[in-house]
C-alpha cells in the first residue's frame, strides 16, 4: 500500500465532539496493518537525524510514537493528561479545537540538553504540540522537530508553532 491509499483510510466525521467540527478519525488506519506500518515508515523518515528521544502526545500520539520509535530505535517520553504521573516535572494548561486541557511531562525524562522529537497525529491549532514543546523546554530539552500524520491547514497551527520544524505527511 502506498502513503496515499494509507492516508485514506482517514475518516472525516462531521460535528464530533461538538457542532462545527470535522473530526479526523485515524481509528481504521490504525487497525489496518498496511496502512499503519506505511504511516509509520513514513514518520519515522520524518525525525530529524540528531533526535535522541520521541516525545509522545496522549492519547492517539503514543500510538505513533511508540512504533516510530522502534522504527528509528529511540525511546519515547509519554506526555500525560493529568492524573497519571506519578512524578511530574511540568504542567501546563493549554486551548484546543473543542475546549481546554492540560498535560504533564513526567520527572527525570527529559533531562538538559536532550533533543527531542515531538509525534502526534493530528496538528490542529497547534495548542497541543506548542503545550507538549514548552513542557520540554521548560525541563531543559531541545525540540529537535515535529512530526505529525495530518495538518489542518484552515486552523493555522504552524502560526501557533512559528520558527519550529514541522513535517506532515497530509495537509487538508
Ligand atoms: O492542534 P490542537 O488543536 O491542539 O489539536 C490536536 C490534538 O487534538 C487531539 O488530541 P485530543 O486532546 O483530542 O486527545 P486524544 O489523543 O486523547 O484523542 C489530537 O490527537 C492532537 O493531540
Ligand atoms: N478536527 C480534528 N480531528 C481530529 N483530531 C483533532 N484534534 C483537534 N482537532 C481535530
Amino acid at each position: 500500500m502506498d502513503l496515499e491509499g494509507a492516508l485514506d483510510l482517514i475518516v472525516e466525521v462531521p460535528d464530533f465532539p461538538e457542532p462545527g467540527v470535522l473530526f479526523r478519525d485515524l481509528a481504521p488506519l490504525f487497525a489496518h496493518a498496511e496502512g499503519f506500518a506505511t504511516v509509520v515508515n513514513a514518520l519515522a523518515e520524518t525525525i530529524e537525524p540528531d533526535t535522541e528521544l520521541l516525545a509522545a502526545v496522549e492519547a492517539r500520539g503514543f500510538m505513533l510514537a511508540s512504533a516510530v520509535g522502534y522504527a528509528r530505535g529511540l525511546g519515547v517520553v509519554l506526555v500525560r493528561k493529568p492524573g497519571k504521573l506519578p512524578l511530574v516535572a511540568q504542567r501546563i494548561d493549554y486551548a484546543l479545537e473543542y475546549g481546554t486541557a492540560s498535560l504533564e511531562l513526567p520527572a527525570g525524562v527529559a533531562g538538559p540538553g536532550a533533543r527531542v522529537g515531538v509525534v502526534d497525529d493530528v496538528l490542529a491549532t497547534g495548542g497541543t504540540v506548542d503545550a507538549t514543546c514548552q513542557l520540554l523546554e521548560r525541563a531543559g530539552a531541545e525540540v529537535a522537530g515535529i512530526s505529525v500524520v495530518m495538518e489542518l491547514a484552515a486552523l493555522d497551527g504552524r502560526a501557533a508553532l512559528s520558527g519550529r520544524k514541522i513535517r506532515s505527511l497530509l495537509v487538508a
